[in-house]
């Protein structure tokens, strides 16, 4: 049986969307389905049998009406009133079996009105690089769009180089950015934008009350969890301009992403962020800059007194900082088994991190032997020298309950994440051979990323460089 297309967000209007087919591709090979996600979609075998077809915009599935969805953005800091999904289609909506509501999206499937200079077009790694992120993310905890399938097109898209073409699937519980409110404020079209916040909050915040104010500070509170789980695991999402920031508080668009090996704040992959506006530490700072841009799409709904309404967007924006650091604060609490936040925790892991950025301690790593320290799996004499001093104070401050510190720091962190360097290995593995043996091997390891496994050990070196040279490209 097909699976049953809803389009609650076309229907609020032609301001919203454009209609348009995907383009057809060559010859369509299924590369990466992933199985759970599919049955969490209810999606039937006759749609599973030919899912090279249908997720790579060849064949519509029956009732499917595709749309490419407008929406506009500020990147690196400068305003575009017209981006929209140049190089994607909304298959449409599907409700899963707990009723929860889905985007289905298909990226790379081909030019659409919103396309400007751009083809239309997915390279294969980038695909396979969505693929093998969100996923891991996903198990991380982290908040995330996640991927359905990559299908090869079987045709060549131009980048630096040829490459070949792909189309990856991606499903999120909605695709509403930052970016479609900036749309409809730059246009100044009210009655749109009424309908996109009262849209939005039903379908993300039903229980809030029905004002800016508090859907802002719904999306706000979405956004600190969303970016203290990002430090947390160590992930740095290199391009988070507004067009890529989902109100839903999911992670989208994993382009230029990576994960921080070597522990600093300044961190930058992104060869395109030359002055490291997203770089590590900054995100927080960006994700308040960005909610500051929703909340100057949202003033002509606040109030009709424009100077009443900024006040009161500012005072929920205002609150940011606090909420912030205390959840950030949290975060390290935990994954140091610290139980309180009180100024001495606080300045136990500050001095931690310090000393990793002195001595550039791997990240994940050394929380892991951490860990293991804490758990009496190794003694202090196994990690590096410059921590001995701090792992015995610090011990001693854990060691009033023991076993809920370890508790609370294996579930805060990984034992194995996409560090970059595997990730760049298995990519180009699976261009050259076709053969995704290699991703699923490490699919397998990132699926459990608290639990130390004989298969999760291959994937937790770090670089020899502790990935200093490492850049990633935006020529998706
Ligand atoms: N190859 C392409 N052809 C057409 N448009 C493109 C292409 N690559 C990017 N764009 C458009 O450029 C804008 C910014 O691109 P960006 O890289 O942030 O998004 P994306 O990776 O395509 O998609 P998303 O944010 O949906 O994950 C978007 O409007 C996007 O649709
Ligand atoms: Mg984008």
């Amino acid at each position: 049986m097909s699976p049953k297309f809803e389009y609650s967000y076309a229907d609020l209007g032609d301001d919203f969307f454009q209609s348009v087919v995907p383009e057809k591709v060559s010859s369509p090979q299924l590369l990466l389905w992933n199985v759970p996600l599919a049955e969490e979609l209810c999606l039937q075998s006759d749609i599973t049998q030919h899912a090279a077809q249908y997720f790579s915009g060849n064949k519509l599935i029956s009732g499917c009406q595709p749309v490419a969805l407008a929406y506009a953005g500020h990147q690196f800091g400068h305003f575009n009133p017209q981006l929209g999904d140049g190089r994607a289609h909304l298959l449409g909506e599907l409700l899963d079996s707990h009723h929860r509501r889905w985007d289905i999206q298909l990226k790379g499937s081909g030019a659409t009105p919103f396309s400007r200079r751009g083809d239309g077009r997915c390279a294969l790694g980038p695909a396979i690089r969505e693929y093998i992120m969100s996923e891991a993310m996903y198990a991380l905890g982290v908040p995330t769009s996640r991927s359905l399938a990559v299908v090869a097109t079987g045709d060549t898209v131009f980048r630096q180089q040829p490459e070949p073409g792909a189309v990856v699937t991606r499903v999120a519980s909605s695709h509403i950015r930052v970016g479609t409110f900036e749309y409809f404020a730059a246009r100044k079209n009210a009655d749109a934008l009424t309908k996109l916040l009262d849209y939005s909050i039903e379908r993300h915040f039903p229980h809030i009350e029905k004002s800016p104010e508090a859907f802002l500070n719904a999306v706000m509170h979405k956004q600190i969890e969303l970016i203290v789980a990002w430090l947390r695991v160590g992930f740095i999402h290199g391009v988070m301009n507004t067009d890529n920031t989902a109100i839903s508080g999911e992670t989208i668009d994993f382009g230029p992403c990576a994960m921080m090996g070597v522990y600093h704040p300044g961190t930058v992959y992104s060869s395109i962020d030359s002055e490291g506006r997203y770089a590590y530490g900054r995100q927080p700072q960006i994700a308040h800059w960005n909610l500051a841009r929703l909340a100057e799409s949202l003033i002509p709904l606040t109030d009709k007194d424009e100077k009443r309404a900024v006040e009161k967007l500012t005072e929920v924006l205002n609150q940011f900082s606090d909420v912030f650091s205390f959840k950030y604060r949290q975060m390290l609490m935990q994954k140091t088994g610290l139980q309180q936040i009180t100024e001495q925790n606080v300045q136990l892991v500050e001095k931690l991190l310090d000393i990793m950025t002195e001595h550039e301690l791997d990240y994940t790593r050394t929380f892991n032997q951490l860990t293991r320290l804490a758990d009496k799996k190794i003694t202090v004499t196994a990690l590096p020298v410059a921590l001995h001093e701090w792992a015995a104070e610090w011990l001693q401050q854990i060691d009033t309950d023991r076993t809920t510190a370890v508790d609370q720091m294996q579930q805060a962190n990984p034992v194995v994440i996409p560090r970059n360097h595997h990730v760049e290995a298995v990519l180009q593995h699976s261009i050259d051979t076709r053969d995704m043996q290699a991703v699923h091997d490490f699919l397998d390891a990132l699926i459990t990323p608290y639990t130390q496994k004989t298969t999760t050990e291959k994937y937790q070196d770090s670089p020899a460089d502790g990935d200093k040279h490492y850049q990633t490209f935006c020529g998706t």
